[in-house]
């Protein structure tokens, strides 16, 4: 998928503004961007549900628009709703009919965990199987790209894991995955590359390990140690305790520093752990700009 020097305008609004992008096969990437980033608007274009105002949108080579391409690409809105009177299984054999290789409906309602679900009517769900339902309808036609925006909306820790399960499965077997969340803990969990939007330009696209070292901000923590003496090690640290697990929270700018200083005083810890910043910090400090 590549869109190239894209605009896109409604109105007044610009939602993209001149964006370029290319995503190649196989690749895992998260989207992400405050409310109203251009987001969706920028996975639509992809996926041929708008025009650009100006700017070339190409998917597996071609117009996103062509029915060959559409063939190989699912996809997930960020609300979908399905016919009420239907039973899933029913939806899934009509979805499944549109498709020239479609996964057997039986192999899709046990991988998206729907076989409970398959006599019952789809108005008599809940907000979180219909959901389940909808994503799994967008791997029906066994697809080279998928494209979720927002998919673990509306679905409960056990289903946001699960799911979460099932597309690095498909990533790891060579689907593309292009997904939004506001749950960044779970782009971090899945994407390997990372693109941040705002106000409808692109801000960041790397790595995510890239992503994540461009924030200088490492934590450490300690149990059953003097905060004082910690403070003193770094005073430009923050350093915040936790009773509870009398942990000693210590965020800084250079985690290795800090850890020598802490041997050398001598001062009693035990516990140590060091890790990076979080992808939530790195978009804070993104979408915050210089
Ligand atoms: N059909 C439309 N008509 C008018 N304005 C629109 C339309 N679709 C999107 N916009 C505007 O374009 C901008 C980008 O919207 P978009 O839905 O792409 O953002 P998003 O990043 O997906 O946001 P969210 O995280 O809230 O879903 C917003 O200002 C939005 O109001």
């Amino acid at each position: 998928m590549s869109v190239g020097d894209v605009v896109k305008r409604f109105g007044e609004v610009t939602a993209l503004d001149h964006v370029s992008l290319g995503i190649g096969a196989g690749e895992s990437v998260g989207v992400l961007g405050p409310n109203g980033a251009g987001k969706s608007t920028l996975l639509g274009l992809a996926l041929g549900l708008r025009a650009p105002t100006s700017g070339r949108v190409r998917l597996l080579g071609g117009d996103p628009r062509d029915p060959e391409r559409r063939q190989q690409v699912g996809s997930t809105p960020q609300r979908s709703s399905l016919p009420e009177p239907l039973r899933v299984g029913e939806v899934l054999h009509y979805v499944a009919a549109h498709y020239r290789n479609p996964v057997p409906a039986a192999q899709l309602a046990e991988e998206f965990g729907l076989g409970d679900l398959l006599r019952r009517q789809c108005g008599s769900l809940s907000g979180g199987q219909q959901r389940r339902v909808g994503i799994a309808l967008a791997f029906i036609g066994a697809p080279r790209i998928v494209v979720l925006d927002e998919p673990t909306v509306g679905l409960d820790l056990e289903g946001r894991a699960a799911l979460w399960e099932v597309l690095r499965r498909k990533h790891r077997e060579g689907c593309t995955i292009i997904v939004t969340s506001h749950h960044l803990d779970e782009i971090e969990a899945l994407a390997k590359r990372v693109v941040v939007i705002d106000r409808g330009r692109v801000l960041a696209d790397d790595p995510l390990a890239d992503v994540l070292r461009r924030v200088d901000v490492q934590h450490v923590s300690v149990r059953d140690a003097d905060p004082a003496a910690l403070r003193a090690i770094d005073p430009s640290a923050d350093v915040a305790v936790d009773p509870e697990t009398r942990t000693v929270n210590v965020v800084t700018r250079d985690a290795d520093r800090f850890v020598r200083g802490l041997v050398g005083t001598g001062t009693p810890f035990r516990d140590l752990t060091v890790r990076g910043a979080t992808l939530e910090e790195a978009f804070v400090a993104i979408t915050r700009g210089p």
